[in-house]
């Protein structure tokens, strides 16, 4: 199966985003893809964390959705929503949801993000301070989802950018074993240039899975910076494909024989101890 993670360099617009993530999703489709992933925040980087208070939608309600869904069923993909807002019962808090929907629009998966960012960057001045748990409430389950290729099911593991340094959280979506984990993100610049590539390519092996890892990745009109470099990673460790910088969509095809011979040959998923 070709699958496609897809950057953007997402504004504090939310109509442009998601003609920008329509048009991308579309430029996905025709390159072949039958999985498509976008990132973290895709539909509003805004300048402040409560601005995420303007564009949340309900769940199972409003524009950002139905364009998914709509996509979704148009292409015939299963398309990975990387990451929205929604509402829910306290009028205080959000979730940051990463929902997919499968080749018939329908919703499959919903997953919340577990682990919730705080970081103070350093730069000129008095740090800048990113803290997702000022307005967000935490999820408590990992959520996985089986994707139909027409010849066989890929188990696909959900997970979005902070949960990256989590690495318990993937040990859980092995039990059953996932085959591909999806990693919707918006590494900052500073932690991204340092971690990221040494992130995924350890969850890909220590999981022995294949990881698709689309990203945030420029400078925003909030004046924020984040890494980008999108990847897809196979379960040998191997980037398969990566995007630097803007706006862009890679492709990379899952391959069973390939994953089942790392797994075979080097069984360490059966040789776990500690459970
Ligand atoms: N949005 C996020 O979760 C950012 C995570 C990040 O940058 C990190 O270094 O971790």
């Amino acid at each position: 199966m070709r699958i496609a993670a897809v950057q953007m360099v997402s504004s504090t617009s939310f109509e442009h985003n998601l003609q920008r993530a329509e048009a991308l999703v579309r430029e996905a489709a025709a390159a072949g893809a039958k999985l498509v992933a976008l990132p973290e925040n895709f539909a509003f980087m805004g300048r402040a964390d409560t601005d995420k208070f303007e564009i949340a939608e309900a769940p199972g309600a409003g524009p950002a959705q139905r364009l998914m869904a709509g996509l979704a069923a148009e292409l015939s993909v299963w398309l990975i929503a990387g990451s929205l807002p929604l509402r829910t019962g306290d009028p205080t808090r959000l979730t940051n949801s990463c929902l997919v929907y499968g080749p018939d629009g329908a919703p499959v998966a919903r997953y919340d993000k577990i682990h919730l960012f705080r970081y103070d960057e350093p730069g000129e001045g008095a740090p800048r301070r990113y803290d997702e748990g000022a307005v967000l409430v935490a999820g408590d389950a990992p959520q996985s989802f089986l994707a139909d290729d027409g010849e066989r099911q890929w188990r696909v593991g959900l997970s979005i950018c902070y949960d990256l340094r989590f690495p318990e959280l993937y040990r859980a979506l092995m039990h059953p074993p996932c085959e591909l984990i999806a990693v919707p993100s918006a590494f900052t610049y500073t932690t991204g240039r340092a971690h990221w590539e040494l992130l995924l390519r350890a969850r890909a092996v220590e999981n022995q899975c294949y990881v698709i890892a689309p990203a945030q990745g420029g400078l925003h009109d909030n004046s924020r910076r984040t890494w980008g470099h999108t990847m897809i990673v196979d379960p040998w460790g191997e980037v398969l494909a990566q995007q630097p910088e803007q706006e862009g969509v890679v492709t990379a095809v899952l391959d069973p024989a390939r994953l089942d011979e790392v797994r075979r040959r080097l069984p360490c998923l059966e040789h776990r101890r500690l459970r």
